[in-house]
């Protein structure tokens, strides 16, 4: 949910951005444990990510909103994500859940963070799924994305 407060996340970066963002998308959860959750159907995700860092860049930006907007939202938007290629519809740590599409979120800006001079980290993903769901996903401290 845009402009909600969201969990803070202890550190001592001097800078600290959060970009909210929001995709649809379609998906399934492929086990009979699922429930009804098995049958495809969509959400409007709500996703906050919190990225922090001593220094910026040339721009004067810590990482660029609008490129963390394309790694998750503009790749994600009217998609299956069962479909997407970070997914395996045999394997639950794949599965597209909501556990799985968070820490999946925060690989793909870890690892565009890897690549930046100024080497900021993504601290935190909160991802809500339905109104009266979300999950809250943080790396280990020291770990970096496997991806
Ligand atoms: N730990 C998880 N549990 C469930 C997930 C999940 O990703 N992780 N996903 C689902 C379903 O995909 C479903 O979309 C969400 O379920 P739920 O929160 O039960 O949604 P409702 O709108 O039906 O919940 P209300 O409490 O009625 O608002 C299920 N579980
Ligand atoms: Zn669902």
């Amino acid at each position: 949910m845009l402009q909600q407060i969201y969990p803070s996340v202890a550190h001592d970066f001097s800078y600290e951005l959060n970009k909210d963002m929001h995709f649809a998308s379609a998906h399934f959860v492929p086990h009979e444990s699922a429930g009804a959750c098995q049958n495809m159907h969509g959400h409007t995700y709500f996703a906050n990510v919190t990225i922090a860092g001593d220094e910026l860049d040339e721009t004067g930006f810590l990482v660029n909103f609008q490129s963390l907007k394309k790694l998750v939202a503009k790749e994600f938007d009217h998609t299956l994500l069962n479909d997407h290629e970070a997914f395996d519809d045999r394997d639950p740590n794949f599965f597209p859940t909501t556990e799985v599409v968070a820490r999946t979120i925060y690989e793909r800006i870890q690892k565009h963070l890897d690549t930046l001079e100024n080497k900021p980290v993504c601290l935190q993903v909160f991802l809500r799924e339905t109104p009266t769901s979300y999950v809250v996903y943080r790396p280990k401290r020291g770990k970096k994305s496997e991806s």
